[in-house]
Formats: structure tokens, C-alpha cells, sequence
């Protein structure tokens, strides 16, 4: 099937996203998301108001990435350098005009520390540890923090209908559980390394409330 969803195409795309000179290269990073968001979509409708923000933030930076200042979008350090310069991130309050790369950025970046953890919470759970306790934890030690209450009380809820651990590493497409165990030890030092270097350039440039 064409548009099934594959961890090995989104551990690559978060593999290629660092460059050897520790910059982050959105198209594989916008590639990595979109992988995670079709893997969401086989999830079921409960969980389409959460891949329609997520799809909404990709186009943001797609949108970007082949627009007229395409160059100043091919990592995220040229994208910061860009929109810093040329005084398009709204560091006080949102204006109402266009969402900057940086801002959106900032957003997924807050969800790749939600994944980081998830994944390490499957990878480590026991087998019958059950995957929505995993993912409610994760959230909260993490994305929960930003999202308002009805945000929160919804995704809690739709965190109820996953399914039990190995039937979602079953759904992960990698073979058996014991092989999706093993492909997410794989996968977790990309994502890692990619969270790691993006913390460190918003912190360093003070983006990292930025509303
Ligand atoms: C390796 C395979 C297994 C894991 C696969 C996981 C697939 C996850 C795919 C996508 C994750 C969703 C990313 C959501 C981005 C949310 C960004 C955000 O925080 N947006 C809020 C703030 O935006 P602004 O208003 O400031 O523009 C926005 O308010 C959010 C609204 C929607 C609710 C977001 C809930 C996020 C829950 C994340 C957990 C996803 C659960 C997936 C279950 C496996």
C-alpha cells in the first residue's frame, strides 16, 4: 500500500535531518511529520482533530519551504537567522498576520519531546503495559503544559482509544513487537539528536515561549 506508514521512512527522515554540521534540514523534518501524521490517520477519527493541527503546522512550513524566500527555509538555522533579521517573529504577542516558521516550529518541536518520550515509554514498557497510560504520561510531562484545559481533556480522552501496547507496535508496520522494540531503540537517538540541537538554537536565540 502506497501511503502506509512506515518507521523505517521516518527514522530516516529524522536521520537525514542533521547535517554534519549539526543544522537541521526541514525537508527531511517536515518529511519525518508527515509520516507520523499518516500513522496518526490509521489511528482513526477520534484522533483528527489532532493530525488537522498537525497537518495545519506542516503546511505552515511547506508553505515556506517552496515560497519566494525558499533558500532562507532550508534548515532551521537559516530559517531563524531570516525571520530574526528581518523582524518576522512575533516575540511580544500574535500580530493576526501570518504564523512565523520559528513559532510553528516551536509547536512541533514541543510534540517531538511528547514522541521522544512516548516512543521510550513503548520501548520500555512491559508487555502489558497499555499504551494510552504510556501516552497520557508522556503528554503530561510534556505538550500538556501549553494546551489549555479543553485541549487537554480532549486528547486524554482520545488517548483512551489506543490500542494495547503490542497491537500498537504491531501497527507500527516493522514486523513483531520484539522488532518495533528493537527499530525504536533505533529510531529514538534521531529524534533525540534532532530535539537536542533545535532546544539548544531556540534557547540560545530566546524563542522558546514564543506565543
Ligand atoms: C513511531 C510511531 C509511533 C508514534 C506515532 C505517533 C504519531 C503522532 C503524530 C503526530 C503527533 C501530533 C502532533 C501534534 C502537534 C500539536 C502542536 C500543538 O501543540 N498545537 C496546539 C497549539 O497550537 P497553536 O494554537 O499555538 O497554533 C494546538 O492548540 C493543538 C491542538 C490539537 C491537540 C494537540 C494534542 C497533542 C497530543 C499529541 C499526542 C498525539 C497522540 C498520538 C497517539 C499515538
Amino acid at each position: 500500500m502506497a501511503d502506509a506508514f512506515s518507521l523505517r521512512e521516518v527514522l530516516a527522515a529524522f536521520q537525514t535531518c542533521v547535517t554534519e554540521r549539526r543544522e537541521v534540514l526541514l525537508g527531511p523534518y517536515l518529511s519525518g511529520w508527515r509520516g507520523l501524521i499518516r500513522f496518526l490517520h490509521s489511528l482513526g477519527a477520534i484522533f483528527s482533530f489532532i493530525s488537522k493541527d498537525a497537518v495545519a503546522k506542516v503546511q505552515i512550513m511547506e508553505s515556506y519551504c517552496d515560497g519566494e524566500q525558499r533558500d532562507k527555509y532550508v534548515s532551521l538555522q537559516s530559517m531563524v537567522e531570516y525571520e530574526l533579521a528581518n523582524g518576522l517573529v512575533g516575540v511580544q504577542k500574535r500580530s493576526g498576520g501570518p504564523d512565523s516558521g520559528c513559532r510553528t516550529v516551536l509547536r512541533l518541536h514541543r510534540a517531538l519531546r511528547w514522541l521522544q518520550l512516548f516512543l521510550e515509554g513503548l520501548r520500555t514498557g512491559r508487555e502489558d503495559s497499555r499504551t494510552s497510560v504510556i501516552c497520557t504520561d508522556s503528554y503530561n510531562a510534556s505538550l500538556a503544559t501549553y494546551h489549555p484545559w479543553v485541549v487537554r481533556k480532549a486528547a486524554t480522552v482520545a488517548f483512551c482509544a489506543l490500542p494495547p501496547r503490542n497491537a500498537f507496535l504491531e501497527i507500527m508496520n516493522v514486523g513483531t513487537p520484539e522488532e518495533a522494540v528493537a527499530m525504536l531503540g533505533e529510531a529514538l537517538p534521531y529524534i533525540c539528536d534532532v530535539y537536542g540541537i533545535t532546544q539548544e538554537l531556540f534557547a540560545q536565540h530566546k524563542l522558546l515561549d514564543l506565543p
